[in-house]
């Protein structure tokens, strides 16, 4: 039986947010959590230990580019990615369906699965829902990601109800294929775009083959937020109270609030290290992008509310001064402040959850960081 597990522990009063434990075999970790993205083991820039003392529990790896390099075998002998990149809490890897499509712009969608070229040096490569949970088993990732069609957006229904059929058949498959069931967690991932029928048929055939967890996939792929909003609001009361569900690819502070408010337990994105690595970073009075000359002298932190290493210790003029000149140095800073803001971000949504205030919560946050303005 699966070594995952989700215990609900209380529902907001205000909001239909859940505060929970996720139970995992590297560890218990409360929800709604925010998980980093590590896609080639290693959440960019940043060490296993920095990222404990901000708290992560579980990031995130990739099927399609491990596969690719140094390649899921290495990754075996290694003892599995656990022991590859010495990260001892929770990892989740993803199955390669999005990357696939969002990563090689030739591919051939069968029924067997998808033939696409390297993104790196053009070769024939072929992935199908047996090769995802073969280079999954041999990654030993805690949670592995069904084989899905992440469809583009927008799609027509037709060919939306034809890609929820095959991604539910696929998702079938993958059972079908997972050897270690007691070791590793298989999560459904819903599909079906913004239609409400097909959303409901694909959460269906999912929790009819009662997988430990669910994501809600075909999300934050270009759709404006307030699709998103509403593809959730029909969706994660689909899904088996008693059992995580995960958001993929989200994202900005105020998706991660208004995903926790319509039932969401886990997000990932790849957002914090991607617009750190650029100088841009998030506070709680809304973004800052730190080349910006009016920050040459200001000896203030990026974030006067933040306490973490990067605020306790560096100025926006130094920040910016790194940046500028392209020192690596720079860009850990601003990483790891981003990571570490999405991560108190969610501490501060399960404490306004234990008191019946989220509503009240995202009215300020949202007033505080500038968004809702005109
Ligand atoms: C600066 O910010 C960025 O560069 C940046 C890049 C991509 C995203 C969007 C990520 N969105 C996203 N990731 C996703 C990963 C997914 N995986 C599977 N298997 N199935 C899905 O259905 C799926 C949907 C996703 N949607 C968000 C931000």
């Amino acid at each position: 039986m699966t070594p995952i597990r989700y215990e609900l522990i209380k529902t907001c009063k205000q909001t239909g947010a859940r505060l929970g434990i996720l139970h995992t075999p590297h560890g218990s970790f409360e929800t709604p959590m925010f998980m980093p993205v590590g896609t080639l083991a290693t959440v960019k820039t940043l060490s296993p230990e920095e990222l404990k003392e901000m708290g992560a529990g579980v990031i995130l790896s990739n099927t399609y580019h491990l596969w690719l390099r140094p390649g899921h075998d290495i990754v075996k002998e290694a003892g599995g990615l656990h022991s590859f990149m010495n990260w001892d809490r929770g990892i989740l890897t993803d199955s390669g369906g999005f990357q696939v499509f969002s990563l090689s712009e030739f591919r051939r969608i069968e029924e067997e699965g998808v033939y696409f070229r390297n993104h790196l040096n053009g070769d024939q490569l072929f992935l199908s829902p047996e090769k995802a949970m073969e280079i999954q088993n041999a990654l030993g990732s805690d949670i592995m990601m069904a084989f899905d069609e992440c469809p583009p957006y927008p799609a027509t229904y037709e060919y939306m109800k034809r890609s929820v059929e095959r991604t539910s058949r696929w998702a079938e498959r993958c059972l079908k294929a997972h050897q270690r069931p007691n070791e590793q967690g298989l999560f459904g991932i819903v599909q079906g775009g913004e239609f409400e029928d097909l959303r409901k048929q694909s959460a269906q055939d999912l929790v009819s083959l009662d997988f430990p967890g669910y994501a809600v996939g075909g999300l934050s792929v270009g759709e404006p937020k307030e699709v998103m909003n509403r593809v959730l609001e029909f969706t994660t009361p689909l899904l088996p109270a008693n059992k995580p569900r995960y958001l993929m690819g989200v994202g900005s502070p105020d998706s991660l609030i208004d995903g926790a408010i319509r039932g969401i337990d886990m997000f990932d994105c790849v957002l914090p290290t991607r617009i750190g690595r650029n100088g841009t970073v998030m506070t709680s009075e809304g973004r800052v992008v730190i080349k910006n000359a009016k920050y040459a002298r200001d000896f203030t932190p990026l974030d006067p509310n933040c306490d973490c290493y990067t605020c306790r210790n560096y100025t926006r003029a130094y920040i910016r001064h790194l940046i500028k000149c392209d020192e690596t140095f720079g860009i850990r800073l601003t990483s790891y402040h981003n990571v570490y803001f999405l991560i108190k971000l969610m501490e501060q949504v399960r404490q306004a959850i234990r008191e019946d205030r989220l509503g009240d919560f995202r009215e300020q946050f949202f007033e505080q960081y500038g968004f809702n303005k005109p």
